[in-house]
């Protein structure tokens, strides 16, 4: 099976983001970018000026405005070419992911229970389908019936298949995955256009792409300098004649356009589209640049137990009677209990039951009504046909609901909880009318590797909580167990809101990871939600951000990307602006110094002559663009350390850098020019 994570080959995306940025030069495209808009128009105007060298009175040198004019033309090509270069990916990939887009047949069951055999997007959100193993599932939707073995490596590039059974927080599917083993009755949930694989191409596309909170502040700061200098350079020409020196129009664009932030300017877009990109490189679909970004300096996350921290496949593997319940009592009632809950720990107590005997007569109970598992209730159940209610569910809850009909909570319940719950297993009760039979041992593992994980994020400076349904004791050996920081018992959706709120009112950024229906809510108030690919279509919906390897942890991943892209950011702007120093002294004394001899001083490069330092000036500042490309895509190495250490240490590398490089690379290539008798 193939991974769908194809890219193209590197010759053709170079060739690619060429033409690209060919097509990007057209003017309303360049609005959209103030700093190489003024680029642009500096480009045309020192085109005029060689094609008519005295348009502004006073004969121009020809060749020199024609040698400017072609540099600014490359420089707009460079920042272009970073771009398209950034977009070229995901554009490859999108490309890759339509092919899986095929439009298939699917069995839809009709209301009167006949089979229609109709094309996949005929399908409309609510409507029930039949798959089969072999064929592919026509469209996103949740298993109400049967259980499958599904081959999602058309999504997911992962080739081994994965189990997917109705009820509990394994039953979506997704639209063009193939179902390999069994069959399955599919209940639809999105609309053609709308589904995950759609999503997933916009997204990679970039297609509806939008300005993050921190490329927009940035985009003002950058606006606010080309300005500025936009005013300094004009009013320049006044000053110059004043003290006589006459300032060809060509080395006052030059100046103007080594003075504005291009480097950062060029390269902005490239990064937030690159920074998606490694997100997507690590199979976590994000919905926005935005999540990215905020997941670059999240404070808090909060994480699901089951089946985020446990492998989630919660199995029965012992019933324990309680008070005056017998073992073949509460065998009886935890299988009856369960005989309507699909879920796998519903089908794990029937299964157990079986095995120790249970007759299969038991189980037939005509007439019964199932009463579904609800996270708010935390119970399950059955209510017999001749009026006796049988409940299991949380301990707790099952207590007060007993306590509720009068009954009594027997005097070995809490100890025999505990020994459950310390052993880092969910208990059960088991309640036939007002009666505590007993508990249900449901068994669940702690996925490996989680504490290094966990110890990594405490390093970032990120503090872990864990937040489950389940009771303190188990929560409190489970939360040991994986090392995380704090934990949170007991909680129904509303509490998992309410601690989000809480932490954001704070002034934190807060990170949620969960895979269930009733985590939905939280993944939604989160700043950062990401939702596991094998969970429920609801907490995926919620999301803005899909795991699709199912990988709780990869939240690291994601924040040490979100990281890495504010720094990129940061760094390269620094970089950028630090740059001006060298420029001042190689063109401001070449400016003036037929006029004012004295400026020479300044020089202290000892640039060759007037035109060679503004030549050698405005060609570093074309070159630093593709020079700096590679760090734009990679991104700044984040090792994790205190924000303010990283702060001092990468102002030390990209601004001392900044002010110290160009300095070398000007002089350079004045040496060159002159070398090569160009000036
Ligand atoms: N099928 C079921 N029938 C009855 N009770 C259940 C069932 N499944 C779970 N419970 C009980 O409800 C509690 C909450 O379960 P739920 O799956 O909603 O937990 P959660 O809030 O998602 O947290 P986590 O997934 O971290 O355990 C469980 O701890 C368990 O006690
Ligand atoms: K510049
Ligand atoms: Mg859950």
């Amino acid at each position: 099976m193939s991974k769908t994570r194809t890219t193209a080959l590197p010759k053709d995306l170079y060739q690619r983001a060429f033409v690209e940025s060919v097509k990007k030069l057209d003017p309303r495209v360049m609005l959209k970018n103030p700093v190489m808009f003024v680029v642009e128009v500096g480009f045309f105007l020192t085109l005029l000026l060689t094609i008519f060298p005295d348009l502004f009175g006073g004969a121009s040198d020809r060749l020199y405005n024609g040698v400017v004019s072609l540099i600014l033309f490359v420089t707009i090509l460079f920042a272009n070419f970073a771009e398209a270069l950034a977009e070229g990916r995901g554009k490859a990939q999108a490309e890759s992911l339509k092919k899986t887009k095929q439009d298939t047949k699917a069995r839809r069951l009709a209301k009167d229970g006949t089979i229609q055999i109709v094309s996949a997007t005929e399908l409309r959100k609510g409507d029930l389908v039949l798959v089969e193993a072999g064929e592919l599932i026509p469209a996103d939707g949740e298993i109400v019936a049967g259980i499958a073995s599904v081959d999602e490596s058309a999504i997911t590039g992962e080739s081994a298949p994965v189990m997917k059974e109705a009820g509990g927080d394994f039953s979506s599917v997704t639209g063009g995955t193939r179902v390999v083993s069994d069959s399955i009755r599919v209940r639809v949930t999105a609309d053609p256009g709308e589904s995950f694989l759609d999503r997933m191409i916009s997204l990679v596309e970039g297609a509806k792409r939008q300005k993050t909170p921190n490329e927009m502040a940035l985009h003002t700061l950058l606006v606010s300098l080309t300005l500025i200098f936009l005013i300094v350079c004009t009013t320049l020409q006044p000053i110059a004649s004043y003290v006589n020196a006459a300032l060809p129009v060509a080395t006052l664009v030059a100046l103007l356009v080594c003075l504005i932030p291009t480097t950062i300017g060029g390269l902005l877009s490239a990064i937030g589209i690159a920074g998606m990109d490694r997100v997507t490189q690590f199979n976590v679909i994000a919905m926005s640049g935005k999540a990215v970004e905020a997941s670059g300096d999240i404070n808090t996350i909060i994480l699901d137990k089951t089946g985020t921290i446990t492998y989630g496949n919660r199995m029965a593997a012992e019933f324990v009677p309680v008070g005056a319940g017998t073992a073949a009592e509460l065998n009886r009632a935890a299988a009856q209990s369960s005989v309507h809950d699909e879920t796998p720990e519903g089908r794990s107590i029937v299964e157990l039951a079986k095995k120790q005997g249970l007759s299969a007569s038991e189980l037939e109970l005509p007439g019964s009504l199932g009463v579904e598992f609800r996270a708010e209730t935390r119970m399950s159940g059955t209510n017999l046909a001749n009026g006796v209610l049988i409940r299991k569910g949380a301990v707790d809850a099952i207590k007060a609901y007993v306590r509720e009909q009068g009954g009594e909570i027997p005097a070995d319940l809490d100890e025999k909880t505990s020994r459950i719950a310390t052993a880092g297993g969910t208990p059960l009760a088991v309640a036939e009318g007002n009666v505590i039979l007993g508990l249900i041992y449901l068994k669940d593992t702690v996925k490996p590797g989680m504490r290094e994980r966990f110890e990594e994020l405490r390093r970032m400076g990120i503090r872990t909580v864990m937040c489950t349904g389940d009771n303190p004791l188990t929560a409190a050996t489970i939360a040991r167990e994986a090392g995380v920081d704090d934990f949170v018992a007991e909680a129904k959706p509303e509490d998992k809101i309410a601690l989000i709120r809480k932490e954001q009112a704070e002034g934190k950024l807060v990170a949620m990871t969960g895979d269930g229906t009733n985590d939905a809510p939280a993944l939604a108030q989160a700043d950062v939600g990401l939702a596991m690919n094998s969970g429920t279509a609801a907490a995926k919906e919620a999301a803005n951000m899909v795991d699709l390897d199912s990988d709780p942890t990869k939240i690291i991943e994601v924040v040490a990307i979100g990281k890495q892209l504010l720094m990129t950011r940061g760094a390269l702007t620094t970089f950028s602006i630090a740059n001006d120093v060298a420029k001042y002294f190689a063109i401001i004394p070449a400016m003036f110094m037929l006029a004012i001899p004295q400026m020479n001083a300044l020089n202290i490069m000892g640039l060759a002559t007037p035109q060679s330092a503004i030549l050698s000036a405005l060609i570093f500042n074309a070159l630093i663009i593709p020079l700096l490309i590679p760090l734009a895509m990679k991104g700044v190495k984040y090792t994790p350390m205190s924000a303010s250490r990283l702060l001092s240490r990468n102002l030390v590398i990209y601004g001392g850098g900044g002010i110290l490089v160009p300095f070398a690379g000007i002089k350079l290539i004045d040496l060159l020019l002159v070398g090569l008798n160009l000036v």
